[in-house]
């Protein structure tokens, strides 16, 4: 019926036409004026035709895609094919066959509708190609191979593979394929050890209830383990969306307290072979958010590791026993060396080298040969080495590459003030040296030093020195340090700490206190940190050309001479102590590249913001150094991180608002 609806409005068209050509000729020569009939009339017929082109395409199909072919063998070849097949030539589709029609077309037409209308996805280079092209046709999924048509010029074939199965399937796969999330209540114990039953109830009851709500929205399932500690089993599609929304659970149990008491961390681990590995990877995972700091999703991928959250300060979580079984481990293991190496962070500090000085005297009073690796030439511990020189300790301090001869398989390196293989004084005795030990007090990161024999890591501690002086004190009370030692010892804490302004627990003060009973002078420490005129200068001419951004006080400065290096942080730390300043960076030009200092009154996570440049440290003391880098550069990603990280402390503040 429909064919023959096509037939008439053809043949009326045609006789349309004649009509026109018979009437325009003795018009125009008669009364020019009267042309616009017409003209009117063939506007007409084109609109018609225009109105009518659904069913003049199904006409043509009609007559194109019929199963008569006494033209063509192509076509002849393909009808009987049960594969939906298209001929497109100069880019319009020119003939399908039945199945197409049906399968894919759902019955309607498309002869010589420009393809690129009809499919807009299809590529016909991307389709000639062996694996052909994916191709969605409403909910149907098919793989398009197309071919040049022998026989018609120009013309392409196209084959459309139905695999809406298999391609439904291999997506169900990997959408469903298993991960493994770790749930830590941070510091549980200090949380809920003053609290009434009713509170830790209550306090318990809306920590699960978030938790629960989160994982429901998965398709997986929740576990309480232990007091502390959750495990919920979830499939990769859920990890994409707890990662597209940054792991949110942990602002909104942030949210519960307005100080932000309540904080989880959590380790993710997914895209393993087996549910056993996911889980392997979560609890890495888990163990570098805790290592970091707690209040963060830490998630494991085949690159390394991905950080979220992270914003509040950590809680204390420090024991005196874990001290003490530290510290006999370390003797321990001391006393089964041949000798020990002891080597900080390179551009050595004050808290390097005064825990190295401290280390060193374990060793002595294990009673095991022992020295220093430092690079007395890069080092911003100036005043303290010479101090010691000057002391006739010279044969304790030699160059790292003076130790490469007496390594031993039976030595022990000593680590201290960093964890991280990149920052190493040396690496050549790190590589050289199978027996590692680390100390250290910095938030962890990636690329730490791998499976140390022993680990003593409190990210809580002020400094390093801080935390061999808890180990000192469980040493015997003879032979223990002198009071040159001690003031060593005190400036790193003094250092780290800026002078007991910052990141000082109770902890931080006994450690003050021992030392100071063991001999050291204050007065004299602070000397320490005394610097040159030209280096006074220097800094003050940093801090004057200060801005505010933000409420972060950005300094920029060209190279500085050689040897002035402890310039850096000291600006950094003077511009700390303006009104209204949360933050400092102080960015200076050093061999092609860029050095940073950043420093924090606590509001700020520096270390969040530089680690994105390369760089780390802690809450409110981070450094970064950028290879290859200028000046402006440098300053741009600093403000480019800074307003990254106000926007999220909005959202937090906007989140915590609605709780
Ligand atoms: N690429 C990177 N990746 C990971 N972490 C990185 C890093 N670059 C730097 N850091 C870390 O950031 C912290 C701050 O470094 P920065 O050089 O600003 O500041 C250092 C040091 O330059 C500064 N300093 C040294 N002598 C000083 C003095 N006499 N007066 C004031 N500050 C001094 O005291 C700070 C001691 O900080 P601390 O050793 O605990 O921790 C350092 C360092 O370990
Ligand atoms: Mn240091």
């Amino acid at each position: 019926m429909k064919h023959k609806d096509g037939l008439d409005t053809a043949a009326v068209l045609l006789l349309l036409l004649v009509a026109l050509v018979v009437m325009i000729v003795p018009v125009a020569m008669v009364s020019p004026q009267w042309l616009i009939v017409p003209f009117v009339l063939v506007a007409i017929a084109l609109g018609t035709l225009w109105y009518m082109r659904r069913r003049l395409r199904t006409y043509v199909a009609a007559q194109l895609c019929s199963t008569d072919f006494e033209n063509s063998r192509i076509q002849y070849s393909l009808t009987g094919l049960p594969i939906p097949t298209m001929l497109v030539a100069d880019g319009r589709i020119l003939w399908y066959n039945t199945f197409f029609r049906e399968k894919v077309l759902q019955g309607s037409d498309a002869v010589t509708r420009p393809v690129d209308r009809v499919f807009p996805d299809l590529d016909l280079a991307v389709c000639s190609r062996p694996h052909g092209q994916d191709l969605t046709v409403g909910d149907r999924r098919f793989t398009a191979y197309a071919g040049s048509a022998k026989g018609s010029r120009g013309a392409s074939i196209v084959y459309l593979v139905d695999d809406t199965f298999y391609k439904q399937t291999l997506e169900e796969y990997t959408e469903s394929r298993p991960a493994c999330l770790i749930i830590v209540i941070d510091s549980y114990d200090e949380l809920f050890d003053d609290m009434k039953d009713s509170e830790q109830a209550k306090e318990l009851e809306a920590i699960n209830s978030l938790l629960e709500t989160y994982i429901g929205r998965s398709t997986g399932f929740l576990r309480r383990v232990s007091n502390s500690r959750y495990i919920a089993v979830v499939e990769e599609r859920d990890v994409r969306w707890m990662i597209q929304e940054r792991f949110d659970i942990l602002d909104k149990v942030r949210a519960l307290h307005p100080g932000g008491l309540t904080t989880l961390s959590i380790g993710v681990g997914h895209g393993g072979k087996t549910l056993q590995e996911c889980h392997q990877m979560a609890r890495e995972s888990i163990d570098i958010a805790l290592g970091r700091g707690g209040d963060q999703a830490a998630v494991k991928t085949v690159d390394g590791f991905e950080f979220y959250g992270g914003i509040s300060h950590g809680v204390e979580k420090r024991s005196h026993v874990r001290s003490r079984i530290i510290s006999r481990a370390l003797c321990d293991l001391i006393k089964k060396s041949d000798s020990v190496i002891v080597m900080g962070h390179r551009m050595s500090d004050l808290d390097a080298v005064g825990s190295a000085i401290g280390a060193l005297r374990i060793c002595k009073m294990c009673g095991v040969p022992a020295v220093i690796a430092i690079n007395s030439d890069a080092t911003l511990a100036g005043p303290l080495l010479k101090t010691f020189l000057d002391a006739g300790c010279g044969k304790d301090f030699i160059t790292p590459d003076q130790t490469l001869e007496v390594i031993t398989p039976n030595t022990l390196l000593i680590v201290v003030d960093t964890y991280q293989v990149r920052l190493l004084e040396s690496q050549k005795i790190y590589e050289k040296c199978k027996r590692v030990v680390v100390i250290d007090h910095h938030r962890m990161a990636v690329g730490h030093i791998d499976r140390p024999l022993l680990l003593y890591h409190e990210p809580y501690a002020s400094s390093a020195s801080e935390l061999i002086c808890e180990l000192l004190q469980f040493m015997p009370k003879e032979g223990n340090i002198t009071p040159l030692e001690a003031q060593a010892l005190l400036a790193g804490i003094m250092l780290d700490t800026r002078s007991f302004a910052l990141h000082v627990g109770v902890r931080t003060f006994e450690a003050a206190a021992w030392l100071r009973s063991r001999g050291a002078q204050t007065a004299e420490t602070k000397l320490l940190f005394n610097t040159s005129k030209e280096e006074y200068e220097a800094r003050a001419h940093i801090v004057e050309s200060a801005y505010i951004y933000k409420g972060c006080a950005i300094a920029l400065s060209g190279e500085l001479d050689a040897g002035m290096n402890v310039v850096l942080p000291m600006a950094a730390n003077d511009l700390l102590t303006i009104n209204g300043v949360d933050a400092s960076f102080v960015a200076v030009a050093k061999n092609g590249g860029v050095n940073i200092s950043a420093r924090s009154m606590g509001a700020l996570n520096v270390q969040v913001i530089l680690e994105p440049l390369g760089g780390g440290g802690h809450l409110m003391m981070a450094g970064a150094q950028l290879q290859n880098c200028t000046l402006d550069a440098a300053e741009h990603k600093i403000r480019e991180q800074i307003d990254l990280y106000r926007a999220s402390q909005a959202a937090n503040a906007a989140a915590a608002h609605i709780h």
